[in-house]
């Protein structure tokens, strides 16, 4: 017996690779994740909420926003490793970079047509599948827009059940604005937690909405409210970055020697330019940087 075989032996779905572990899910955010508590709520009440529906009445749709190093992508891999077998290996799992499947605007018709057909593909082979549309903010706008009849309630779309399929978005966009609103909380002499999860919603919702370089830029998918979860990433501060040097040290069989860890913490950017609170990377080059002090 496996582990996976495990967690699939009563479970229906796992015929897709499907096998949940949610309380894997929960020890790993809240054991790993640095200085994210709305995201780990957010993920969670999602994720959760979702699964406990046997007939769901729409697809789980989540925007994950924040700027460079945060832990968009640290977090979107984490979740797909706790529900499918493989987690971005499973064939289950599709990811799309514009970059990669979508980099010239004059085929975006082509673009258009070869996506909707991916996503219907995909969902009439296995509905559980999950999309991970990555740096939403180099889509081109008005391409995303083709997905809205599998985001939606739709009982069925091209003779399909799809309601059980997961969607997440990531993106830079609404970044500037959750830095803003954290920066403000910060002059007010407030903790960074304290910070309004609706306020950051409608202040990232009109960002990413009012942006023409968003892929979101005037998108049905923000006007219709079908994202489910829109999950805040705020900018992380000094400890927090201590804290990824000393994981990533654990992680390469380092030893943790306190000054390496305060040096490679300063060694980064940090923002307000005078204040220096908050690193302008995350902890994005935290793993590079530890060679340089060994
Ligand atoms: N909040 C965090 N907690 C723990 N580790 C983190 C966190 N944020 C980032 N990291 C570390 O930094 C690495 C880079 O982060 P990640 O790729 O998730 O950033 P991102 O938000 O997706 O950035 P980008 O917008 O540039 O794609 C991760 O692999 C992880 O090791």
């Amino acid at each position: 017996w496996d582990l996976w075989a495990l967690r699939c032996g009563f479970s229906a779905d796992c015929e897709c690779g499907f096998g949940p572990d949610l309380r894997g899910l929960e020890c790993d955010l809240a054991r790993n994740l640095v200085g994210q508590p709305l995201v780990r709520q957010q993920v969670m009440k999602g994720v959760r909420e979702f699964l406990e529906k046997q007939n769901p009445v729409k697809p789980l749709v989540m925007s994950f926003h924040g700027s460079t190093g945060t832990g968009k992508t640290y977090v979107s891999s984490m979740l797909v490793r706790y529900l499918f077998q493989g987690g971005l290996q499973s064939p289950y799992v599709h990811q799309f970079s514009p970059i990669v499947h979508f980099p010239h605007a004059e085929h975006i018709e082509q673009y258009k047509e070869n996506l909707k057909r991916w996503i219907q593909g995909n969902l009439t082979n296995c509905g559980r599948s999950a999309f991970l549309f990555d740096e939403m903010d180099k889509m081109h706008p008005g391409l995303i827009d083709v997905i809205i009849p599998f985001l939606g309630p739709s009982w069925v779309v091209y003779g399909n059940n799809y309601r059980k399929a997961i969607f997440i978005f990531i993106s830079n966009a609404g970044g500037e604005q959750i830095n803003e609103m954290t920066l403000d909380l910060w002059r007010a002499h407030k903790d960074r937690e304290e910070i309004s999860l609706r306020d950051l919603e409608s202040a990232i919702s009109k960002a990413v909405f009012e942006n023409p370089q968003s892929g979101f830029w005037k998108s049905g998918i923000i006007n219709e409210h079908l994202i489910d979860f829109i999950v805040p990433f705020l900018p992380l501060k000094h400890h927090h970055v201590k804290q990824c040097v000393i994981s990533e040290l654990g992680q390469q069989g380092l030893e943790v020697h306190s000054d390496v860890v305060q040096e490679v913490a300063n060694s980064i950017p940090y923002f307000p330019e005078e204040e220096k609170i908050f690193s302008s990377t995350g902890c994005k080059t935290v793993a590079s940087r530890i060679s340089f002090f060994f």
